[in-house]
């Protein structure tokens, strides 16, 4: 697969990404733009160090695969395991994270490790951590603090050795101000921080991301690698991804589908607003223009301003 980013870009390649059977479709973490840079200096900072992460962040920002590559850099030994806390039953959301002894209910003829014990030695990713279940929450804590569980219909705790990496989409801030997340869960979750910042707040992955996308797709669907026209460039930037690095993942591999030729257009992207008016020479100029710098343009006057020109 070709990447098309300038030489010294930071890209992180995972090494083993083929071979993993939890990993997710990336194989590499774009990070250009300087705030992602910054926040990769953090990961590789906080991962070393064991302490509990939260990772805030939009849907679709990359969360997961941060939280991935900071077990990654971590050594844990034991798994990774993701867990999407929304997606929990509240009848079974315990029984589910702790485990259960054989025949705790009707039907569960064997005994289950559940999350918690699955993570063993490695990192649990819980997804949506104010999805939880406030009274699942002080458990947690607990489990997390004491490192031992209470599987459901058991009386004796269950050692476990787990780091936690959650994430939320909301400010868990505002929840336990509002009575709706436990305070002393998220001030442990507090020592290790991360922002992930929506994909329009880091203008400078757009393209690496979407030339990555484009590398990726092209090779898994085996057609050429078409070039990602100037006016899709400026397309792609000027539009502000509600949907962040999912969106972008989707509406390039959708152009890839479509486009005929060896350019991908404007059309090809399918991006909701963005009418045909949009890219009209006239404001493909104005969209050059303004990506000089203070000194390009005033030099660029002084040329149109010379009589002979
Ligand atoms: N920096 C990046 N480099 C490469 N691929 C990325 C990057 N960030 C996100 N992706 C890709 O974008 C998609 C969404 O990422 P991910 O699932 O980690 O987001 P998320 O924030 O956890 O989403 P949600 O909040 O909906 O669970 C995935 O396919 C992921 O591989």
């Amino acid at each position: 697969m070709t990447l098309h980013l300038p030489a010294g870009q930071p890209l992180l390649t995972f090494p083993d990404a083929d071979k993993s059977p939890l990993s997710i479709r990336a194989k590499a973490l774009v990070f250009v733009d300087p705030r992602s840079r910054k926040l990769r200096d953090e990961v590789e900072r906080l991962a070393p160090t064991g302490l509990p992460v939260l990772i805030r962040g939009e849907s679709g920002t990359g969360k997961e695969l941060l939280a991935r590559q900071i077990h990654r850099e971590s050594g844990r030994g034991g798994l990774f395991v993701a867990v999407n806390c929304g997606a929990l039953s509240p009848t079974w959301a315990e029984a589910e994270l702790f485990g259960h002894a054989a025949g705790a209910y009707a039907g569960s003829a064997c005994s289950r490790a559940g999350w918690f014990g699955s993570a063993n030695g490695g990192t649990l990713y819980l997804d949506e951590i104010g999805d939880l279940p406030l009274g699942l929450q002080g458990k947690l804590l607990a489990a997390l603090e004491t490192r031992e569980v209470l599987r459901v219909g058991t009386q004796q705790p269950t050692p476990v050795d787990v780091r936690l990496v959650a994430a939320s989409s909301v400010d868990l801030a505002q929840a336990v101000a509002a009575g709706k997340f436990n305070e002393r869960l998220h001030r442990y979750l507090d020592e290790g921080r991360l922002e992930l910042p929506a994909l329009r707040e880091r203008p400078g992955d757009i393209l690496p991301l979407a030339e990555y996308f484009l590398g990726v797709y092209a090779q898994r669907l085996g057609l050429p690698l078409p070039q990602l026209g100037t006016a899709a460039q400026f397309a792609l930037e000027r539009y502000s991804w509600p949907g962040n690095t999912r969106e972008l993942e989707s509406v390039i591999h959708f152009a890839l589908l479509v486009c005929s030729d060896d350019e991908i257009l404007p059309d090809h992207l399918n991006l909701p607003g963005a009418g045909a008016p949009l890219h009209t020479p006239l404001t493909i100029i104005e969209e050059q223009l303004a990506r000089l710098d203070a000194h390009e343009r005033a030099h660029l006057r002084a040329l149109l301003a010379r009589p002979d020109i």
